[in-house]
């Protein structure tokens, strides 16, 4: 069984006193109880890792991590402004974000860096979270499976069985910030694509490897998302930054 897990990310949204106050009111909500079996992360801006490690720490509730959301893809050396997977591991982190749309579309990253920086990921210790997912153009011409499963080759071909220890996040881009979500039926249907084209490599890397659908999710249409088979939790943009609706979402 693949554990239900639900992952926010702030983007570039946060500030010392409002992170405090976030992770406190959601440490506090969840003290409350949880639904069994389902894991809990927060992937912030990269200044505030080592705080919110810190205050995440204090709430010690086992199912609550903390993620960043990206990595560079060399491991140490003259990269300025880079920030490397070991130092992530040492700031805490759990997960990673990797290959995100806003860093596909501002920073130009391809398939191939994206694979570079998940084994970065790997090596360390933590999990990448891979996201791929069409524009609104590709799947108004019908090309959405194309263009996953492109994505997805890429990373078959560099990361192979170590697949099985990342995260997959499909986002379509046009649900991105807009509003506009995919119906649970329009996600479950991609996310079964993406499940079958693992099985073409390995049916047990298939079998293991979390899906998280992102592009809209708010409380109420989480239910109905996390309820689909292939739908393994979701990545949580804007509805994450009310520590409310992120903990509604966590519920659902
Ligand atoms: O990009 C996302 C999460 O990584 C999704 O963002 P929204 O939830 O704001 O649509």
């Amino acid at each position: 069984m693949r554990p239900l897990i639900v992952i926010g990310n702030w983007k570039m949204n946060g500030s010392l006193a409002s992170n405090a106050s976030w992770i406190k009111t959601v440490c506090r909500g969840m003290e409350q109880g949880m639904p069994a079996g389902r894991q809990y992360s927060v992937c912030v801006p990269a200044p505030y890792l080592s705080q919110c490690h810190g205050l995440i720490q204090e709430c010690s509730l086992a199912f609550m991590s903390l993620g960043a959301q990206d990595v560079s893809a060399y491991t140490a050396g003259a990269y300025t402004g880079e920030i490397s997977a070991a130092m992530l591991k040492e700031l805490g982190c759990t997960y990673v974000i990797v290959g995100h749309s806003e860093r596909r579309q501002f920073h130009h990253e391809s398939d191939g860096l994206v694979a570079e920086k998940a084994l970065q990921v790997l090596d360390n210790g933590m999990t990448p979270v891979i996201c791929v997912g069409e524009s609104a153009d590709e799947r108004n011409s019908g090309r959405e499976i194309e263009v996953v499963r492109g994505q997805i080759s890429k990373q078959v071909a560099v990361l192979q069985d170590r697949l099985a220890d990342c995260l997959i996040a499909y986002e379509p881009v046009w649900a991105i910030g807009t509003g506009k979500f995919a119906s649970a039926q329009v996600a479950q249907d991609m996310h079964r694509a993406i499940r079958l084209q693992l099985a073409e490599f390995d049916e047990d890397v298939a079998s293991h490897v979390g899906i998280l659908y992102g592009g809209s999710v708010k409380p109420d249409n989480a239910v109905e998302l996390f309820a689909m088979p292939d739908i393994d939790g979701g990545l949580i943009g804007g509805a994450s930054l009310n520590p409310q609706d992120f903990l509604a979402i966590c519920q659902a």
